[in-house]
């Protein structure tokens, strides 16, 4: 019989109110045995959660419980509210693993438990992960979107318009009928065509959507002196990096990272770029040119003592001039050419257009994350999968055979169950059936 789970559902640590989660067959002789008996199924109740042990009060507890299968898990599941201090979670917790039958959970175990009972896909497990991990309210959006199943249902779909094609050719197998192959081909790779389009539109959003659970990358780089740490420390509104009037004080990377108008980013301040022979100022200056490589937007910082142009680079330059501490606002056109903006890190001045600036350049390259189905790696490997067999599907002809084309479609079909974590049973009994004959 499967172990009932016991943990801590909310943050570790003194809060006024703690949630401990059970989740098992076990919970109704759990909740019996420590609080005296089962609540009425999702209705708090008000519970003496007593130790069976020695019968000590433990603490007063609002306890909720959700029969399964209609419950987070699947699985009877209970949640008892009791007050936040490290002693009494500790009472509780040791009072229900010392019952038979119940033991700590793991990791995600919980979420797992629901997974396995087809209480929701991989995906959107992934999704419940992401809205535990979401720092800005952009990656929020995104996780809600995919914890409610996003692309869990696109998934599914796919997969059943794949299992129609493959039943085509399976039909074609078991029953040859040299007259419809012309056909069949028309509608199979026709069928693929049109579910390719579809997969290839979803991958297009992939870089967005990925960028955006990891933020935006903004380097800050220059001649050594522009004033880079300093405009680091005023975006992060601390003392990340140390300032001095020597060139070469930065040697490598920081980074900070930002909520800009709801949009994550991940600011760097790189050692200033020059030839140096300095061993460690040139392994600092090495560091900052890669991270120009994979940055979605450089700000070349640049002071009156401090100047140097642009390397070519691939992404959007931002170049601007610090250190203009007498104007209140620098007006662009007092600016030298090709400088965009001027400030001063030190006064404040210009400090608001540069921000404005920086929240315009996240957003674009954040936005269409939101609404991205693809928002992992592993999302976007499976889907590739599916992909290239399709383009193989696509490119066959009468004298292709029928088995090949079988076999790429059931490959595209496994690659959705890996990214669902649903392998339908049948599938599994196409396999090992496939090869007996009819009748058997
Ligand atoms: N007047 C004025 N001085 C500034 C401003 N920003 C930076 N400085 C000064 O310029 C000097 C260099 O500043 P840093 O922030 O260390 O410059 P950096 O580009 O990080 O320098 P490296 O790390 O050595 O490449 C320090 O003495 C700062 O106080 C500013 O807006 N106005
Ligand atoms: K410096
Ligand atoms: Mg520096």
């Amino acid at each position: 019989m499967a172990e009932t789970i016991v943990a801590l559902a909310s943050g570790v640590g003194r809060a006024g109110v703690a949630v401990i989660r059970l989740s098992g067959p076990s919970v109704r002789f759990g909740l019996e045995t420590i609080a005296g008996s089962v609540p009425q199924p999702r209705r708090a109740a008000l519970r003496r959660l007593k130790d069976p042990g020695n019968g000590e009060v433990l603490d007063e507890a609002l306890v909720l419980f959700f029969p399964g299968p209609a419950s987070f898990t699947g699985e009877d599941v209970a949640e008892l509210q009791v007050h936040g201090g490290r002693a009494i979670i500790a009472g509780v917790i040791a009072a229900l693993t010392a019952l038979p039958g119940f033991r700590l959970a793991e990791r995600g175990e919980f979420t797992r438990r629901a997974v396995a009972n087809g209480r929701m896909d991989l995906t959107s497990a992934e999704g419940i992960a992401s809205l535990v991990e979401a720092e800005t309210s952009s990656q929020r959006r995104q996780a809600l979107r995919q914890a409610g199943g996003a692309l869990e249902r696109a998934a599914m779909a796919w997969r059943q318009r794949l299992a129609g094609l493959l039943a085509l050719m399976e039909a074609e197998i078991d029953f040859p009928d040299e007259e419809d192959v012309p056909a069949l081909f028309h509608s199979v790779r026709s069928g693929a065509e049109a579910l390719l389009a579809e997969i290839e539109m979803a991958l297009r959003g992939a870089r967005s959507g990925e960028r955006l659970r990891e933020g935006a990358v903004m380097v800050i780089a220059g001649p050594p002196n522009a004033g880079k740490s300093t405009l680091l420390n005023a975006l992060a509104r601390r003392d990340v990096a140390i300032v001095s009037p020597i060139a070469g004080t930065t040697r490598d990377t920081l980074e900070v990272h930002l909520d800009l108008g709801g949009y994550p980013v991940t600011l760097i301040d790189t050692a200033g770029l020059r030839e140096t022979n300095d061993v460690v100022e040139a392994i600092g200056v090495e560091r900052a040119r890669a991270s120009l490589d994979r940055a979605d937007l450089v700000i070349w910082l640049e002071a009156g003592d401090a100047r140097a142009d642009p390397p070519e680079l691939p992404a959007p330059l931002l170049r601007v001039l610090t250190k203009q501490d007498d104007s209140q606002d620098p007006p662009p056109h007092t600016l030298p050419a090709g400088f965009e903006l001027g400030l001063s890190a030190r006064s404040g001045a210009g400090m608001p257009a540069l921000l404005e600036r920086l929240e315009q350049a996240a957003r674009k390259a954040l936005e269409s994350g939101e609404t991205a189905l693809v928002t992992r790696e592993r999302h976007r490997r499976e889907l590739e999968t599916v992909t290239a067999h399709l383009a193989t599907v696509r490119a066959a002809d009468e004298a292709t055979p029928v088995e090949f084309v079988a076999e790429d479609l059931r490959l595209a079909v496994r690659a959705i169950g890996r990214l669902t974590g649903r392998v339908d049973i049948d599938e599994i009994y196409d396999v090992i059936f496939r090869e007996f004959c009819i009748g058997k």
